[in-house]
């Protein structure tokens, strides 16, 4: 059965610095939870002090309703993957995902004396048919005898997988696991890491920087910054209703375009309404496929400043010719082959039912002065 992790307030303070501000979250059993954000936001901390390896200064943690912050790292049942790996260089693989169950179900005779202490023969047996098991399940079975050198970097990885798999733990935590992968085998691990979730069924708390990780294998993501989670939620609904303007900023590649006020009102008449309708002045987001080239509702003149070929159509990285807006859209072929670009200035068009409002200090808005049936129904109020 998988378990449930509740972060009640989690505090961290190192000497002046709050490194976590009262963290709470509550994790699923069997849920894939991503905690993603920049450098130094307190992902691994929050990682590190859910795997009692540093304790926090405030705040409780339980897993099934139950306390763990006075439970020692191995009486709180949670395995972790380093982003190194921490394999022991002079051990088989066999030797590596073996340690934690011999650390568990062994004296200390029967590990120091190894095969000539014959007391422990049967316990012996019990842990070579697990590892024989696990490594089964991770594909691991023809190379127990290899030493981790010779071993790519998707095999080691998984080698640590398995040693956290051996002791059968309530949850999973990951730190950055796949972050000394090249690019290719990145892409294969992510998806071997989502097939194990669903093989294992187990609840599993991932830490990465790389929002395309986040995005394609979690269940939901807790976006951090700055020592707090500024929201928690589907990989979905953080890209389509991000709530805070830096969420929308981290999530999206190419990133989201930020348009101010002043430059929305260059956008033709409904332009105008929208940033007069509202009583402060506010930023406004557009995803690079809510803009299109050619006129709509919403229109603006823009000198195209750099073009990025996707093979199926192109990125276009433009600035509005009135205003100060950067704008990146992206166009298919069929819609390039319609346009002149001979001249490098287009006219873009803006979907408002996708236009996203955020005031001052970045929160999301309810949009005023559009038609109802438009953006209004579009975004969610805070
Ligand atoms: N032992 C420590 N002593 C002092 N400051 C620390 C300590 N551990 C972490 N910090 C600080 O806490 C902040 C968060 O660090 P943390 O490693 O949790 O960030 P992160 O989000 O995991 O970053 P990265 O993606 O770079 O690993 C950083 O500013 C870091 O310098």
């Amino acid at each position: 059965m998988a378990s449930s992790l509740t972060l009640n307030g989690i505090t961290k303070r190192h000497g002046a610095q709050t490194t976590l501000k009262g963290v709470s979250l509550d994790i699923r059993p069997g849920e894939f939870l991503t905690l993603v954000g920049p450098s130094g936001c307190g992902k691994s901390t929050l990682l590190r002090i859910i795997a009692g390896l540093m304790a926090q200064d405030e705040g409780s943690m339980a897993i099934d309703g139950q306390l763990i912050d006075a439970l020692a790292p191995k009486a709180r049942d949670i395995a972790m993957v380093f982003q190194s790996y921490a394999l022991y260089p002079h051990m088989s693989v066999a030797k590596n995902i073996s340690l934690p169950l011999e650390a568990q179900r062994l004296s200390l005779a029967g590990r120091m004396f190894g095969r000539l202490w014959p007391f422990s023969a049967a316990t012996r047996r019990e842990i070579a048919a697990e590892v024989d098991r696990v490594a089964a399940q991770v594909e691991l079975g023809s190379l127990l005898s290899r030493l981790p050198a010779a071993l790519s970097g998707g095999q080691r990885q998984r080698v640590a997988v398995a040693r956290a798999m051996i002791r059968a733990p309530r949850i999973f935590l990951m730190d950055e696991p796949l972050s000394n992968l090249d690019a290719r085998l990145r892409v294969q691990m992510r998806e071997e890491i989502s097939h194990l979730h669903r093989k294992l069924g187990a609840t599993f708390v991932y830490v990465t920087h790389d929002q395309t990780e986040a995005m394609t294998m979690s269940s939901r993501v807790a976006l951090m910054m700055g020592g707090e989670i500024v929201q928690c939620d589907t990989p979905a609904a953080l890209y389509s209703n991000p709530q805070d303007l830096r969420v929308a900023q981290f999530i999206g590649s190419p990133g989201v375009n930020v348009i101010a006020s002043d430059d929305l009102a260059l956008w033709g008449p409904l332009g105008v309404r929208l940033a007069e309708a509202q009583i402060t002045p506010m930023q406004f987001a557009l995803r690079p496929e809510a803009l299109r080239p050619g006129t709509g509702a919403l229109t603006t003149r823009a000198r195209i400043e750099r073009r990025e070929d996707l093979g199926h159509g192109q990125l276009l990285f433009c600035r509005q010719i009135d205003g100060n807006a950067r704008l990146t859209l992206r166009s298919t072929a069929a819609e390039l082959a319609q346009i002149d670009l001979s001249g490098g200035i287009i006219d873009i068009s803006a979907d408002p039912a996708q236009l996203m409002m955020f005031n001052a200090q970045g929160k999301r808005q309810l949009l005023k002065g559009l038609a109802p049936g438009a953006a209004v129904q579009r975004s969610a109020h805070v």
